[in-house]
């Protein structure tokens, strides 16, 4: 029996979703069920057998009393012995028949999801960036949590509730039809009552599962974004606030619980009652049958024992009707994400790059992020020799991170083309594009695990005589060495915490041991305070080496190492030459550089 709020019932998304989504979610769950057809052939003939062996025992006991008892009283004992070993191995032959189907089906559900979560995650991380930044992490995070569970109950108890239970009451009645027509003519009249109590129960349990999933799913996101954003709410103190709205929340969530246990303790107590009157109808007129001679009285004791069974699968198969339902609302939500491509695709003859230089040329590029957004990038066209350092300098919003998005591949350009050494991007294999050119963002992101293994996500194959030298080399070494465990401290433990600086310096290092011939930094220099960044200065042209290298810097002394610089302005290269040549020209350039020297003045 399912406890109050173990299912999520979702029937109003149910029916709202198009038949379209219906059948592609239903596609996907026919794609998970097809490998294991014979399997689940195989279960179901054992739900069939072991609903067989249970529903005997009645019967087994009404022939043991009837022939048994009689056999006795003459000096026979064999067929009440015969009755009472048949009882036991029916017993034994159904537990164990279900001890098979409950391992079996258990092991073929996790097998399913199994599948199912690796062909989801590796498929999300394949989507493009796009795709990231329209859907919600919370709502990616949702796909492999609450919908994988709700698929995980069903596929749990689909079988058994939907053959298992309905075979129970199937068996059960034919057998009550065919020992004894009137008691299965009482039985049939109070299965009216108890089937419209259900219908009652199961469509109001649905909109109070979809209440309870609506509220904490409310409840979590508010929680999530208090504790995201917590330096905000310390900050501006928003404790108390966010404390009521939060309280409202929860009264919201613990109402709809208590409206799902009140609902519950209406249902189930009466449809225990139900099955009293049953079994009390059935006693009354099968004693009078007993009286008049017309039934045996160990026939009417299985009469008895049947009706007590008989109601026990409706409240089960009432349930499962909202855990099929959020199932299928999460089979269409998960195949709705499986559903979406990638826009940056692999090619499908791919060119192979061989001792590349590491040119790039923009020819007419041009993107917008949307169709109906303006050009983050008007038509451009330049070229950048191979070696040579390129700082990007602009106002916020210029463009300037689009530039090096559109270099990285992280989106495709919407017009013209960026090759390198003469091939289009396009034209290059994702591995090929991501072995030549890598991009250091400003996060600087680290995964949980050691520094060395942050450092070695740039080169996988590198030993640790590199990966330390790597480190060595940016000039991350002496505050690794001062980790607790230098590096092999875990970046998510206490005392392995780094500051910005510290992790844009291990990122460094991580494009470092990479080795990219196009390297593009995009404000990777900007949280360094200046000790730091003189520390860094080093290391960073030793970085940069002789390979391509683009800047988005919004310091002058990392602007000024750079061979050459553009200056973005309202998604446009406007200014394009060394730095003394811009200076010179008194454009765009000369201004920011006598800026960054009055306030390099002023600080001084
Ligand atoms: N993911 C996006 N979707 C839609 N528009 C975007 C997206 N990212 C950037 N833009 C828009 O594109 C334009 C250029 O943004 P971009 O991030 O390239 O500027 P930037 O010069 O790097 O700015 P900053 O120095 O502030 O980082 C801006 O108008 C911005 O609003």
């Amino acid at each position: 029996m399912s406890a109050p709020g173990r299912t999520r019932g979702s029937s109003t998304r149910y029916q709202q979703m198009t038949k379209a989504e219906r059948r592609a979610s239903l596609r996907l769950l026919g794609t998970l069920l097809k490998p294991y057809t014979w399997q689940l052939v195989g279960l179901s003939t054992i739900v069939v057998l072991a609903q067989l062996a249970s529903v005997a025992g009645p019967a087994i006991i009404a022939w043991g009393i009837d022939n048994g008892i009689p056999a006795l009283l003459e000096g026979r004992a064999t067929p009440a012995i015969a009755a009472s070993v048949a009882h036991i191995v029916a017993a034994l032959v159904a537990g164990g028949l279900m001890y098979v189907f409950t391992r079996w089906n258990m092991t073929i559900g996790q097998n399913m999801l199994f599948g199912l979560r690796k062909r989801l995650f590796l498929h999300s991380q394949r989507l493009d960036m796009k795709f990231h930044e329209t859907y919600a992490s919370g709502r990616t995070v949702a796909r492999q949590t609450s919908d994988m569970d709700a698929l995980a109950q069903l596929l749990n108890s689909g079988l058994d509730i939907m053959v298992g239970s309905v075979l129970q009451m199937v068996f059960t009645l034919t057998l009550i039809v065919t020992m004894d027509v009137p008691s299965g003519v009482v039985m049939a009249g109070l299965l009216v009552p108890a089937t419209m109590l259900t219908v009652w129960f199961q469509k109001r349990s649905s909109v109070i599962y979809r209440q309870i999933q609506t509220n904490s799913a409310r409840l979590i996101s508010h929680f999530v974004e208090t504790v995201s954003g917590i330096r905000a709410v310390k900050s501006y103190r928003r404790q108390q606030a966010n404390g009521e709205q939060y309280e409202q929340l929860a009264e919201d969530h613990r109402q709809s619980a208590l409206r799902s246990i009140h609902l519950f303790g209406i249902y189930q107590p009466t449809l225990r009652w139900l099955s009293s009157i049953t079994v009390a109808a059935v006693l009354m007129v099968g004693g009078f049958r007993v009286l008049g001679e017309e039934l045996q009285v160990g026939v009417l004791i299985a009469l008895v024992l049947y009706a007590r069974r008989f109601f026990q699968p409706i409240d089960e198969i009432a349930n499962f009707y909202n855990t099929f339902q959020s199932a299928v609302a999460a089979l269409e939500k998960i195949s709705g994400l499986m559903a979406e491509k990638s826009s940056v695709t692999d090619p499908e003859d791919p060119v192979e790059l061989e001792n590349v230089q590491g040119e790039i040329v923009f020819d007419r590029a041009a993107f917008r992020y949307d169709e109906d957004l303006p050009l983050a990038l008007r038509p451009t066209s330049m070229h950048v020799a191979a070696g040579q350092t390129v700082a990007i300098v602009g106002s916020t919003g210029a463009g300037k991170s689009t530039i090096a998005k559109l270099m990285a591949r992280f989106y495709d350009v919407t017009d013209g083309s960026i090759t390198l050494d003469g091939v289009d991007l396009q034209d290059m294999s994702l591995d090929t594009l991501t072995n030549n050119i890598v991009m250091v963002t400003q996060e600087s992101y680290l995964f949980s695990g050691s520094v060395a293994n942050n450092i070695a996500i740039g080169n996988p194959a590198a030993t640790r005589e590199q990966i330390e030298a790597a480190a060595a080399i940016i000039g991350a070494d002496t505050f690794i060495n001062e980790l607790p465990d230098g590096f092999d401290t875990d970046v998510r433990a206490r005392g392995g915490r780094m500051s910005a600086g510290q992790r844009q310096l291990v990122s460094f290092a991580r494009a470092f041991l990479a080795d990219p011939n196009v390297l593009i930094l995009d404000e990777a220099t900007s949280s360094l305070d200046a000790p730091t960044e003189a520390m860094v200065q080093e290391g960073l042209e030793e970085l940069l080496g002789n390979r391509t290298a683009f800047i988005i810097a919004h310091r002058l002394s990392t602007v000024m190492i750079a061979d050459r610089v553009f200056v973005v302005d309202d998604g446009q290269i406007v200014e394009d030459g060394t730095p003394d040549e811009l200076i010179a020209a008194g454009g765009q350039f000369s201004q920011l550089h006598q800026a960054w020297q009055d306030s390099l003045s002023d600080t001084q």
